[in-house]
């Protein structure tokens, strides 16, 4: 085929396709490649938390998935493939990586997501070189690349939402939705490659095949690394080839500095036989887990400091900054700056510019979401919490293991009552950081909380501990029946009116009422929300609060409570047991648990929602 020859070298060979989704057979179909289709028995179940970037996800999903079958075939089918494709597609946005739905329910929660903004659709690739080697044994190489396409979706009414969700076109697709079919009509545009929105990146597909048959080209793709975004020289560190053979299993070359070199046979994305004498790096698994544990409190400290000295307010723009620049802004020394900016580069928090004069420094557009101090959906407030209440503590954890209770004496030569009363009493500045670090984190998750459940029935709802009102507002944007009281300290409740959205309309529905849940009557609501409440306070609290509440509900009234939920064998997810161990008096649960809590308070029906995001959620109903 002379539109295209590379297709054409792969004809006699047996080439597998590790995926069941008809687009992608459609797409290769059509370009005419003789393949068969093997569906991958492995589990899209890798631990979203462990990569630095979406597109590292779906590369590494696409490699198990087709050395799954590129494994299994020479036993269950006993034929070995020569080429084992696979792919996997996800969407992004707010940082959250988006697969398929799988309720209506959640199927609505990731379209609203996408509703009237821009997201990311990434497909990993990966192509596994087979090839039979004396004994039987048979060796796996593996290239793999993936393609960003940015999509925006047109800004669409709740019924156009339910009435694409009822065609039931989302269920089997990433991100709830299908372009190339009903789909599309959601669509205000699309920056990138179509087919790879559909499931499979064909134009990068064929570069690469390009490469690996016949070697590299001048137009070697450069797409969805970062390298097209600084223009700077860098192998493309998604664009990689690995080998591993069937006994000893992956060699895993992550994407950070350290392992950026280039394995001993690969040169160019060619593939080189090793010659036996040659080091087998194979044999050694490089512990890039325990790396990256070692230095994760580096990186922490890294984010911190760059968001204490404001460094992403500055880099907001494209333009970017010199480090000169930026040293001169926070008043600090130009070469340590540069190393800092340097290191978050690496972390993927800024990218680097060529201009004319110096290199340039401008934020992700992650950075730009979550790390400004401006932003709608800022998590900075969130992130100085962790530098000031929790660095401190966690450096104490030996001690806290050892004597089983937290360090806030060690820490802040305080006890945990002291703290929190000085905490309360403390200057304005020092309250509404603490309030900016609970608004972060509920405005990012907020909606996602309020839309577990089907809430409007409920007329009257009050958020005990609502803090800045960041759920109450959420609240009311999604039901518009809902009237909500917020309940919290009278020192917090003062404070509040610094976080009431500016655009809001009606405000009206959302009231701020100061008060002491232990010690003070409840309001009177037909629903509360206990949001990361329960979590804090030991157990005889937890039981004198909920029996406060229990007393007056009437049937038919619900408690939603949103935590982070450990799983049933409390072996994750990593951030609630990390979580833990602060070791403050309360503690953490499983949603089992917090059934079992509720229905000792009479609250006899509860069903959980695990939202993929900070919090889960139990709607319990009295009975
Ligand atoms: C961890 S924050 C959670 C805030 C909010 N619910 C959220 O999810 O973002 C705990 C909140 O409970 C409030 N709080 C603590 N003790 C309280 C009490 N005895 N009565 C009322 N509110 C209290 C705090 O002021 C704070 O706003």
């Amino acid at each position: 085929m002379v539109l295209n020859p590379v297709i054409s070298k792969l004809t006699g060979k047996l080439v597998v396709l590790a995926s069941a989704s008809p687009r992608r057979l459609d797409i290769l179909t059509n370009a005419g490649l003789k393949f068969e289709v093997v569906p991958s028995w492995f589990k899209e179940t890798l631990d979203k938390t462990l990569f630095k970037s979406p597109h590292e996800y779906a590369v590494e999903t696409a490699k198990q998935k087709a050395l799954e079958v590129a494994k299994r075939m020479p036993h269950k089918h006993l034929k070995t493939p020569d080429i084992v494709i696979g792919a996997d597609t996800v969407v992004t946005v707010d940082g959250l990586i988006l697969e398929k739905p799988v309720d209506k329910q959640d199927a609505y929660r990731m379209l609203s997501r996408l509703n009237g903004k821009e997201h990311s659709v990434f497909t990993g690739v990966v192509i596994v070189l087979c090839q039979e080697l004396e004994g039987q044994e048979i060796e796996h190489r593996t290239v793999d690349f993936y393609e960003e396409t940015k999509v925006k979706f047109a800004d669409l009414s709740e019924e156009m939402l339910w009435e694409y969700i009822h065609s039931g076109e989302p269920m089997d697709k990433a991100g709830g939705y299908g372009i190339q079919a009903l789909g599309g009509m959601l669509v205000e545009y699309v920056h990138g490659d179509f087919l790879n929105v559909v499931g499979f990146p064909l134009n990068h597909f064929c570069k690469q095949l390009g490469e690996l048959f016949n070697g590299p080209t001048s137009e070697s793709p450069a797409r969805g690394v970062e390298a097209s975004e600084t223009g700077e020289e860098q192998r493309s560190p998604s664009k990689k080839l690995s080998k591993c053979d069937g006994k000893i299993g992956m060699v895993g070359f992550s994407n950070d500095e350290s392992d950026r070199a280039v394995p001993a046979w690969t040169s160019g994305g060619i593939v080189r036989k090793l010659n036996s004498t040659e080091p087998q790096r194979c044999d050694l698994d490089f512990p890039r887990r325990i790396v990256d544990l070692m230095d994760g409190f580096k990186a922490s400290k890294a984010l911190f400091t760059a968001s204490k000295l404001k460094v992403f307010d500055l880099l907001t723009s494209g333009e970017g900054l010199s480090a000169k620049e930026v040293a001169g802004e926070i008043t600090a020394a130009v070469e340590s700056t540069e190393r800092l900016l340097d290191a978050l580069v690496s972390l993927g928090l800024l990218a680097k510019i060529k201009r004319r004069d110096a290199t340039g420094y401008r934020n992700t557009d992650q950075a730009n979401r979550y790390l400004v101090s401006t932003s709608e959906v800022s998590l900075h407030g969130y992130v100085l919490h962790c530098d000031e209440r929790l660095w401190p503590l966690f450096t104490h954890m030996e001690h806290a293991v050892q004597e089983g209770t937290n360090q806030n004496e060690r820490a802040f030569g305080k006890t945990s009552d002291r703290l929190s009363q000085d905490h309360l009493n403390s200057v304005k500045e020092e309250k509404l950081r603490f309030m900016n670090a609970m608004h972060g984190i509920a405005k990012l998750t907020g909606r996602d909380v309020v839309s577990a459940f089907d809430l409007s029935r409920f007329k009257t709802a009050c958020d005990l501990g609502g803090c800045t009102g960041a759920m109450a507002y959420e609240l009311t944007k999604a039901y518009p029946g809902l009237s909500v009281a917020v309940f919290d300290l009278q020192a917090i409740v003062e404070m509040s009116s610094h976080f009431c959205p500016g655009h809001l309309q009606d405000s009206s529905r959302v009231t701020f009422l100061p008060g002491d849940f232990f010690k003070d009557e409840l309001p009177k609501a037909d629903l509360y929300i206990l949001s990361r409440i329960l979590h804090d306070w030991p157990d005889e609290k937890v039981h004198f609060l909920l029996s406060k509440l229990s007393a007056i509900c009437t049937p038919g009234c619900g408690v939603l409570v949103a935590e982070m939920f450990l799983d049933e064998e409390r072996s994750g997810p990593s951030r609630a047991l990390l979580q833990a161990l602060s070791m403050t008096a309360g503690r953490q649960r499983s949603a089992t648990e917090y059934h079992r809590l509720m229905k000792e308070h009479g609250f006899t029906q509860s069903r959980a929602a695990f939202t993929h995001s900070f919090l889960d959620a139990v709607l319990c109903i009295k009975e």
